[in-house]
């Protein structure tokens, strides 16, 4: 029998979270989110535009900061963090840690919000330009990705390679919120129909800035 990979303490994967009507909900927000007034762009780190389309909420992010202002895109303000992702977002904790409270205190502020095409990839990196170690809670829709999540101390082993599918939640906080992670490789072809995505990825990542 094939198990599913041990994940280290604060990890949390929840196989299909979000119903097929929710996953086309959130895809029919994410076309409008794409739209602007601040347009889905590929981030430039230093340099190289990242493979990755990034669109944010409450506060845009670029390598490596967040301001309320677009100041790589087009200078204007990102859209607001709407309620009802942060109210998802406590339920994803409670959910994901089996925690009744888990979600109580939890008031995320941004979401940055990625579409993989079938070539995308996200290298190892730490989620790390918050000032705060509240739990970030990540959303996949569409095409499967292996999701390779490790450890604090650096990019290598041990890392856990999780199969993201759409509708799939993903939780990390305690210990293993500054752990690297990437994604590996998109599985082309693999969207369940019905989800609202014919091609590629969507992941959503909440976080609390903690800035003012
Ligand atoms: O696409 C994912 O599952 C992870 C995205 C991510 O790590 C990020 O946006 O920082
Ligand atoms: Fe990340």
């Amino acid at each position: 029998m094939l198990l599913p990979p041990e994940l280290p303490d604060g990890a949390h994967h929840v196989p299909g979270w979000l119903s097929l009507e929710q996953q086309r909900w959130i895809i029919g927000q994410f076309a409008a989110w794409a739209d602007g007034p601040v347009p889905i762009r590929a981030a430039r780190v230093r340099g190289h535009e990242m493979s990755v389309k990034t669109v944010c909420l409450g506060w845009h992010w670029r390598p490596y900061q967040y301001t309320r202002e677009a100041v790589d895109v087009n200078g204007r303000r990102v859209l607001d963090f709407p309620d009802w992702l942060g109210e998802l977002g406590r339920q994803a904790l409670v959910e994901a840690t089996d925690d009744p409270r888990a979600g109580d205190a939890y008031t995320p502020d941004t979401a940055l919000v990625n579409y993989y095409d079938e070539q995308a990839r996200m290298g190892m990196h730490q989620d790390k330009d918050e000032r705060s170690d509240a739990p970030v809670v990540s959303l996949s829709i569409g095409d499967t990705c292996t999701f390779r999540f490790g450890n604090t101390e650096h990019r290598n082993r041990p890392y856990s390679d999780v199969e993201l599918a759409s509708g799939d939640l993903f939780v990390f906080g305690g210990p293993s919120r500054f752990a690297f992670h990437g994604v590996q490789r998109t599985h082309a072809g693999t969207a369940p129909t019905g989800c609202g995505l014919e091609h590629g990825r969507v992941n959503i990542t909440m976080r609390v800035t903690g800035l003012s």
